[in-house]
């Protein structure tokens, strides 16, 4: 039987990869505890890889504070570019297929099209340059890698978007929330389907791949169907990327195209909305 080691098990698609793995019956995947699965601790890698010898290794570990890394440019490289390279190293000489998680802010979000993994990247916030050069890092390491882009993550794990709404909505009537970034937000839970299904199905068309569910938004039309689905009364108002000042800048839109994945691995997406649906569910 193949071992997969998933690699920052504890953050939000980790979590997804263990809820969905377990639903799943998949077979052989192995979550290191975190102090033996530091992705910048090359010997306690190394211990890793001889112990397991795994088949496939899963990168969800990141630096994924997009503000913050705007004052953290080292340490956010070190995890987001050093780490995906190390694992990148140790995935080639083990022979092992290296799936690394990527985002959509590693585009500059000015194009009025879905982007496919062809189009230029130009990131444009600290968090989208690091992710980009951990993709680069990969690509130059391991010679059997997927990177799956993917976008606006959210679950019933960790911290995202539907759950820091739903937590304003307790003691807040009325939110202000931008209109003018599109994108496509993605259950981490399809998103970890995605990912054991392409090991099932490995077709060793190794490269970078887009993921995210299907459909587009904006981040004010998302909060606006959150509330609506859990059934929450709050006025929801639409504003603007400059009424709405972060360290960060983040692209205006960045929704991409899945043929690709979806014809390599003949693999079903599902709509926005009837994932969060599902998340809200959960929740719940
Ligand atoms: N969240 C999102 O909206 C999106 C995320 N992505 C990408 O998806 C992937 C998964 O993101 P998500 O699960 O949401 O992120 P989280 O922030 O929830 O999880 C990241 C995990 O990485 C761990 N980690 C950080 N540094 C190290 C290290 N040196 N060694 C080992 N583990 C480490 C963190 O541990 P600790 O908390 O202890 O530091 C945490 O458990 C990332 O690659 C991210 O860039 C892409 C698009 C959207
Ligand atoms: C809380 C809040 C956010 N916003 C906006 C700010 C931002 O543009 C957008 C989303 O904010 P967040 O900080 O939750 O999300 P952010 O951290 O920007 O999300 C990104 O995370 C990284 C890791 C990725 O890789 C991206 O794909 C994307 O998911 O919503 C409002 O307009 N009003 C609000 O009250």
């Amino acid at each position: 039987m193949n071992t997969t080691l998933v690699f920052g098990g504890s953050g939000q698609l980790g979590q997804c990869l263990l809820t969905v793995a377990a639903r799943t019956g998949f077979e052989g995947i192995v979550f290191p505890p975190e102090g033996e699965a530091n992705i910048l601790n090359t010997e306690a890698l190394e211990i890793l890889f001889e112990k397991h010898r795994p088949a496939y290794s899963i990168n969800c570990a990141a630096y994924t504070a997009v503000d913050k890394a705007e004052d953290e440019l080292e340490l956010a490289r070190k995890v987001n570019r050093d780490g995906a390279e190390n694992l990148a190293k140790l995935c080639a000489k083990y022979n092992c297929t290296l799936i690394h998680i990527s985002t959509d802010f590693v585009f500059e979000g000015n194009l009025p099209k879905l982007l496919t993994e062809e189009d230029a990247t130009a990131p444009i916030s600290v968090y989208g340059l690091t992710k980009l050069e951990g993709e680069e890092a990969v690509a130059a390491n391991a010679p059997k890698y997927y990177t799956l882009r993917t976008s606006w993550l959210y679950s019933e794990y960790a911290n995202n978007f539907v759950k820091t709404m739903l937590k304003l909505a307790v003691d807040r009537s009325e939110l202000n929330i931008i209109a003018d970034q599109v994108g496509t937000p993605t259950y981490a839970i399809d998103l970890a389907g995605a990912i054991l299904h392409i090991i099932s199905n490995d077709k060793q068309q190794y490269g970078v791949y887009h993921y995210s569910n299907e459909g587009v938004t904006s981040w004010f039309d998302f909060a606006v169907n959150i509330f609506d689905i859990a059934g929450v009364k709050i006025k929801v108002n639409p504003i603007t990327t400059a009424q709405y000042p972060t360290k960060a800048t983040r692209p205006k839109f960045s929704a991409m195209d899945k043929s690709k994945i979806k014809l390599t691995f003949n693999l079903p997406i599902p709509y926005w909305r009837d994932s969060l649906i599902a998340c809200i569910k959960a929740l719940k």
